[in-house]
């Protein structure tokens, strides 16, 4: 799937903006805080349906407009398709070819062939930071590998903010009526991110020994579920396990108002030589593991999907030492993506670019054509 023209109106500081991508490397340059990741932002909005950075989608909306608009022609197996999404305060509505979602267009016809992976500074802390980035990285690459994933997880959501509020305020039986259905979407969470992580381990060692040479440790990825429960087993079983986990820890979470085993809890484990990369690696090899990570998922999409996914690189390159960078720019530069890539500094994305990268700068919110 190709992304043949992008409108943006009254997107963050993105007032109006038309653009023609390459069908590879698009650059967008520019000094600091002029919108460039604003652009990728807007890309990741139309392709996902999620915002890129945490944030409550009324920060989406341009400062005094009363909402925000972004909509792409893609060109795919089956034609061209026209894919929008509107925000405001209220939330999101998102059409494909004029067709709102839900009363005519369906979901997986909006997703189908969109995948896009954005890789930014922040990603560098993946292994380094806290579990929440890493179950969030495992949730966008579930969805990406799997759209109802989309479905799955707000069902979750909204079942664990209703059975947390009744361990809080609820009798026994209104907390137990509550436990099914975190059990059930809580499992089917479980086994979507264990067959994730069963695809992802062999390329993530595959290019972490690619990126690192032959005398680096092996790297492992393995999944980390909270209390214990054991993931490797059919889906009903597994519903069974967390469900005994919630049982056994019922007097706890009660105590202090929360479930506190469930995929919300669990971790990404990211080993080097069988040890923790977390307390154990070095800087640079954190950050090496990080790169593969990202490597794996788009491998693994390529290979599922038949095609790589639209790739949203936000000013990697300048976080980079420069033989990661080389490495990276080379591996995108001989892959057949289209990709968006920003920066303050054209030299350090000229490695990857092609005869046919298209180059354009972003000021204040605007975003012209350059002449290379
Ligand atoms: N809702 C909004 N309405 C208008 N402007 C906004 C909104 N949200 C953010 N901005 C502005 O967008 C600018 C930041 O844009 P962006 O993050 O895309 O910068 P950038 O070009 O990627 O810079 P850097 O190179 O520093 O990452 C800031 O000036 C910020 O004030």
């Amino acid at each position: 799937m190709k992304l043949l023209s992008l409108h943006v109106q009254d997107f963050r500081n993105l007032a109006a903006v038309e653009l023609a991508p390459s069908p590879r490397a698009t650059v967008l340059l520019g000094e600091n805080g002029q919108g460039k990741t604003n652009l990728l932002e807007a890309i990741y909005f139309l392709t996902t349906l999620k915002p890129l950075r945490a944030v409550r989608l009324a920060e989406l909306v341009r400062f005094g407009a009363e909402q925000g608009a972004v909509a792409g022609d893609f060109e795919g197996p089956g034609g061209v398709r026209r894919v929008a999404v509107q925000v405001a305060a209220g939330g999101r509505t998102a059409t494909l070819d004029g067709k709102a979602l839900g009363s005519g267009a369906r979901l997986d016809d909006y997703f189908e062939g969109l995948a896009s992976v954005c890789f930014s500074p922040d990603d560098l802390l993946l292994v380094k930071a806290g579990p929440d980035g890493r179950r969030r990285f495992l949730d966008r690459a579930a969805f990406n590998r799997w759209p109802a994933v989309l479905g799955e997880a707000r069902e979750y959501v909204r079942a664990l903010r209703a059975r947390n509020a009744a361990l809080r305020a609820g009798p026994a039986e209104v907390e137990a009526s509550f436990r099914e259905p975190l059990v059930r979407a809580g499992a089917r969470i479980l086994v979507r991110r264990r067959d994730l992580v069963a695809e992802l381990a062999p390329r993530l060692q595959a290019a972490f020994a690619e990126i690192s040479g032959p005398a680096a440790p092996e790297a492992h990825l393995a999944y980390r579920a909270a209390g214990g429960v054991d993931v490797e087993h059919p889906e009903a079983e597994v519903a069974a396990r967390l469900a005994h986990a919630l049982e056994a820890r019922l007097e706890r979470d009660r105590e202090k108002g929360f479930t506190s085993a469930g995929p919300h809890m669990d971790d990404l484990v990211l080993a080097l030589g069988g040890k923790g990369a977390r307390l154990y690696g070095s800087q640079g090899q954190q950050r090496a593991l990080v790169l593969a990570l990202k490597i794996a998922e788009i491998e693994n999409l390529r290979a599922a999907l038949g095609r790589p996914p639209l790739l949203l690189l936000d000013d990697v390159s300048s976080e980079l030492d420069p033989a990661k960078n080389r490495f990276l720019l080379g591996y995108l530069a001989a892959l057949p993506a289209q990709a968006f890539l920003t920066s303050t500094d054209r030299r350090l994305i000229e490695p990857a670019a092609g005869p046919d990268t298209a180059f354009f700068e972003v000021r204040s919110g605007v975003v012209s054509p350059l002449v290379s």
